[in-house]
């Protein structure tokens, strides 16, 4: 078979961001080759600690989370809180959050169209003060992210709602309750049924998500004082109380991010120790590593990786948990793509998620897309610049710069920071030679 070098158009970008349009850039340097090694704490979720930032709206009593990740997305979600009536306050890497009560019952373009995750607060204002407006969510644009299903729930459960402008308006006349059978399993949707139900309604979700971040929002309302029975399981039943408590909560941690140091330390056939993580979150990737050559060793909380030198290729399908993650499959690529012989992914739940794959092709990465499935004919990869154009497919261009031969730069380091907290302090402390360059003098002095 014939491989080509594939460039996808570039139509396929995240939305407007800070670092567009202004005069200077930051640029990750990348000095590849270097085998990782060492040993990484995983930091909390940033898919969880999202969902439950909006459903502390809920309720007005205060809440700390004990470790929350400081993130762009983090950062722009406590904007958001702030602006609809949530007063907060880190003390260290805690978050203590108070909501006595809710200023505004609006979302605005402005906060929720820099973020898929803000549109779950539409749900937790509708639950706390009756009525909701907010603009549709931005986030990574890896293909089409309707949010049909959000608004099927809403209805299903009683709510009147109008699309206008751009913006969705909903209300009711009393708590929702009801029946919601989800035409496909997602995740803000199910998050957004949860969250709509949690005072007083009551709600029974079919084909809900069954995603760690999707329970961790579960037991955090259970603390709240929800009750929420199926947590993990394909069909949820929730029932709110009328009166909300708070408490103190610890997020989950991050599977996605804690992939991705794995699979930095497989592509550049290194060795690495996960610490503080959930290795049960994170099945479907040992499992292909191991099928891959590598030696693993897993604790109750933690996973210890050693690279074989010589790994196997293998095909990948990302679908939803307990299915490998679509958030990892622009860096299972690019570890794929360092892997000699032929592997093949594909991606059920976003079938166009490959913005990462022009840019992988900048590296010397042999890449063919074929009806929605990607082949892959690894090779050693050269150093480039190249342009991250959304959280993974960033994460996807670190882990190839990593394992390559030579200096990368990597671009658009905004999307980096909404998912990966102290990314070159951390892959520098495993002896990677990574840097963060602020301007492009200062790539030129270098
Ligand atoms: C902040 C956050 O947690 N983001 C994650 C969340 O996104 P998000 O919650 O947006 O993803 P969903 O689980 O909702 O999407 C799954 C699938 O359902 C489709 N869909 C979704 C909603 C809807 O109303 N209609 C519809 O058709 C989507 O296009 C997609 O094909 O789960 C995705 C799937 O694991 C991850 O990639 C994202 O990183
Ligand atoms: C795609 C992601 O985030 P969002 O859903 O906010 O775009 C992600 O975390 O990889």
């Amino acid at each position: 078979m014939r491989f080509l070098r594939l460039m996808l158009p570039l139509s396929k970008v995240c939305m407007m961001h800070p670092e567009q349009g202004k005069g200077g850039r930051r640029v990750l340097r990348v000095e590849g080759g270097v085998p990782l090694s060492g040993e990484v704490r995983v930091y909390p979720a940033k898919n969880a600690a999202l969902p439950i930032l909006a459903a502390s709206l809920l309720t007005p009593e205060p809440i700390t989370l004990l470790e929350v990740p400081k993130l762009r997305d983090v950062e722009v979600m406590l904007e958001l809180l702030a602006h609809l009536g949530t007063r907060y306050a880190w003390e260290g890497r805690a978050l203590h959050l108070h909501t006595p009560e809710i200023k505004s019952t609006h979302a605005p373009f402005e906060l929720v169209g820099q973020m898929r995750a803000s549109f779950i607060v539409w749900g937790a204002l509708l639950a706390r003060v009756g009525e909701a407006r907010i603009s549709l969510p931005g986030g990574c644009a890896f293909g089409a992210r309707p949010v049909d299903q959000h608004v099927k729930a809403l209805k299903a459960l009683g709510a009147e709602v109008v699309e206008e402008g751009g913006e969705f308006y909903a209300r009711r006349t009393r708590p929702l309750s009801g029946r919601v059978v989800f035409d496909l399993p997602t995740v803000g949707g199910t998050e957004q049924a949860m969250l709509a139900v949690a005072l007083g309604g009551e709600a029974t979700l079919v084909q809900a998500a069954m995603e760690p971040e999707v329970e961790d929002l579960g037991r955090f309302l259970e603390m709240l004082g929800v009750e929420v029975r199926g947590l993990g399981g394909a069909v949820l039943h929730v029932r709110g109380a009328k009166r909300l408590g708070g408490g103190t909560y610890r997020v989950i941690p991050d599977r996605i991010e804690a992939g991705t140091y794995l699979l930095a330390a497989a592509a550049t056939r290194g060795s690495l120790t996960l610490t503080e993580v959930r290795p049960d979150h994170l099945d479907a990737l040992l499992d292909k590593l191991q099928s891959s050559g590598h030696r693993l060793e897993v604790g109750a909380d933690w996973v210890r990786f050693t690279a074989t030198p010589d790994p196997i290729p293998f095909q990948v399908e990302a679908r939803e948990y307990p299915g490998f993650p679509t958030d990892l499959q622009p860096i299972v690529t690019a570890y794929l793509a360092t892997v000699s012989g032929q592997s093949a992914v594909s991606d059920r739940v976003y079938p166009d998620r490959f913005t990462h794959v022009g840019e992988l092709a900048r590296m010397g990465a042999e890449l063919y897309l074929k009806d929605r499935t990607l082949l892959i004919h690894g090779r050693r990869l050269h150093g480039a610049q190249v342009k991250a154009l959304d959280i993974r497919a960033g994460g996807a261009l670190v882990v190839a710069a990593l394992s390559a031969e030579g200096v990368s730069e990597i671009e658009g380091v905004y999307f980096l920071e909404r998912g990966y907290e102290h990314l070159p302090e951390r892959l520098q402390a495993l002896g990677a030679r990574v840097f963060l360059q602020e301007s492009p003098l200062a790539v030129a002095a270098d």
